[in-house]
């Protein structure tokens, strides 16, 4: 497995080998020694999937403490770019995002830590998969507006399929007003 590091302190792209004969493939999509070794959280409890026509963009998104949740992300089939913002409030890098091409043939994978805003847009149908180290809970859901102009995150789409709920969705300067003064 390769581990590239990003400029955002705890997000990783995680490349794992991919070992291909006559009859397909195989790789390890979770190892929890590796995670271990890497200092990341290997416990997770729940497992997520959903499927994304072209142009769907899902995010950005999070779970408020204690139900924040950490994630491990990657796509079955097709190809999505996936979006973490750090909104960690007191950290040195809050605001900034990274962007990761997650593909199914390169079955690469990011690790999302806790406290960071998440969302993806499928440039292809897609299947995305990942792993939780907490429990959905509604009431604790948050997040901030795909295209907030403090992000300003390049997404590489126009006029994405948005959900009504996504759309709701408040600025970062709304949400995080502190932050700002
Ligand atoms: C996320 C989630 C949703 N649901 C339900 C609620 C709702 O009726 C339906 C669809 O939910 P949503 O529209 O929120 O699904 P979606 O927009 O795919 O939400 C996901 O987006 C990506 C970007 C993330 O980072 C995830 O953590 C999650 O927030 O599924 C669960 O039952 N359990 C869950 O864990």
């Amino acid at each position: 497995m390769q581990v590239r590091e990003t400029s955002i302190s705890g997000l990783i792209e995680l490349i794992p080998r991919v070992f291909e004969d006559e009859r397909g493939y195989f790789f390890e999509s979770y190892n929890k020694t590796l995670f271990a070794t890497l200092g990341l959280p290997m416990e997770f409890v729940q497992d997520n999937q959903s499927f994304s026509v072209k142009g769907v963009l899902r995010g950005l998104h999070m779970q408020n403490d204690p139900f924040a949740q950490g994630k491990l992300v990657r796509v079955i089939t097709g190809q999505v770019l996936d979006v973490a913002v750090d909104l960690r409030p007191d950290s040195p890098t809050f605001g900034q995002y990274e962007t990761f091409l997650l593909d199914a043939k390169l079955a690469n994978m990011a690790y999302i830590p806790e406290g960071f805003g998440h969302g993806f847009v499928a440039l292809e149908d897609s299947i995305f998969s990942y792993k939780c180290t907490n429990v959905y809970n509604k009431a604790s859901e948050a997040g901030v507006i795909w295209n907030d102009p403090d992000l300003n995150i390049n997404w590489g789409v126009s006029n994405p399929i948005v959900s009504e709920k996504d759309m709701e969705l408040k600025p970062l300067r709304e949400v995080f007003p502190t932050v700002f003064v």
